[in-house]
């Protein structure tokens, strides 16, 4: 009995394996490594070395390690970037998501966790979303995901298939030191890049519907985001009937702008940020309070941002030094 991590050796993916680990439960990685890194696999955990988009591997890996349940992170999820590339996206995160499920079908794996996000509402009506809260993703990225969801859904209905989504917020942090976001679009690598290079961070517009113009979004801090996904396959594997999605949000919204303070304040670089253009397919704010993934998924925040900022940034060093 194992549980195959898609896209487990990600940022996210990594910590979700360690997670598992911690749980008691048996974690298997399988990765194309396009943005993964092999050594975020920790030793001893068997790791397929391919995409989502390979059936057969996928129904080799499941046979190889008689896997019974699936976290599936792996997926493209540069919202800004799949506003260029939507054949992209929607092949990695739809087609890809189709053929795993396929081969889960095929093998009778019948529970699956999946990585959602906040971009399926897009700019919503409300302060704080509700998992209810209409869904109007604004970029390929967040209608990706939202398609990955009716996927689940539709499968559910058709092979009876144990499911959930759990709708990220902004993820950030790193949970072991050996463990960074090596994304090249996302604000805090970004950042932290810009900071290694002397040079200055720069934010997406500033002349957005905010209290100072910059965008609003929710921070979580990735270990506690893995915690919450060992639970779900827990609770899976006991039986349990989780709800169809969970929004993993803290229910604080922070600017870009007051990131990067807590960046000065955790870095301990005093900077003054440039103001460059808008980024297509940015909601002004979006935060959401995980009242119900608090209740079924002991979804709680563990971690200050200062804290999110300082785990990020000495990972990030260590992993390039200046
Ligand atoms: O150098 C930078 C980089 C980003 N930003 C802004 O910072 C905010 C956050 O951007 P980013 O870190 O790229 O996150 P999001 O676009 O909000 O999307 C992330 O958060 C989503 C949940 O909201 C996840 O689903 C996505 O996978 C993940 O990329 C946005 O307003 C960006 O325009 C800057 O101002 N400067």
């Amino acid at each position: 009995m194992s549980w195959l991590v898609t896209g487990g050796a990600g940022y996210i993916g990594s910590h979700v394996v360690r997670a598992l680990a911690g749980e008691g439960l048996e974690p298997v990685v399988l990765d194309d490594l396009s943005s993964g890194i092999a050594s975020f696999v920790p030793e001893g955990v068997p790791f397929a070395n391919g995409t989502i988009l390979d059936g057969d591997l996928l129904r080799r890996t499941i046979d190889e390690h008689g896997v019974t349940g699936v976290v599936h992170v792996a997926g493209f999820k540069y919202a800004g970037v799949s506003v260029q590339r939507p054949l992209h996206t929607y092949e990695q995160n739809v087609t890809g998501t189709a053929r795993l499920l396929e081969a889960m079908a095929d093998r009778g794996v019948d529970r699956i966790v999946f990585s959602s996000s906040a971009a399926v509402y897009g700019t919503p009506d409300t302060d704080t979303v509700i998992e209810g809260t209409p869904k109007n993703p604004e970029s390929p990225y967040g209608e990706s995901k939202l398609i990955g969801e009716w996927l689940l859904r539709d499968q559910g209905r058709a092979a009876g298939l144990r499911h959930t989504s759990l709708r990220y917020f902004n993820v950030v942090g790193s949970g072991e030191p050996d463990l960074y976001d090596a994304s090249p679009h996302n604000l805090f690598p970004l950042v932290f890049q810009a900071l290694l290079d002397g040079k200055t961070p720069r934010i997406n517009g500033d002349d957005y519907d905010t209290p100072d113009g910059t965008c609003v979004r929710d921070y979580v801090h990735v270990a506690d985001l893995a915690i919450s996904h060992a639970v779900a396959a827990r609770k899976l594997d006991a039986g349990e009937t989780l709800e169809s999605a969970y929004n993993l949000g803290s229910g604080d919204g922070v600017s870009v702008r007051q990131i990067m303070d807590a960046m000065a304040e955790g870095t301990g670089i005093a900077f003054t940020p440039e103001i460059a253009p808008r980024r297509p397919g940015d909601p002004d704010r979006i935060v959401a309070k995980g009242e119900l993934a608090a209740r079924d998924l002991d979804w709680e925040m563990r971690h200050t941002l200062l804290e999110m900022v300082t785990s990020a940034w000495e990972a990030r060093k260590a992993a390039v030094p200046a």
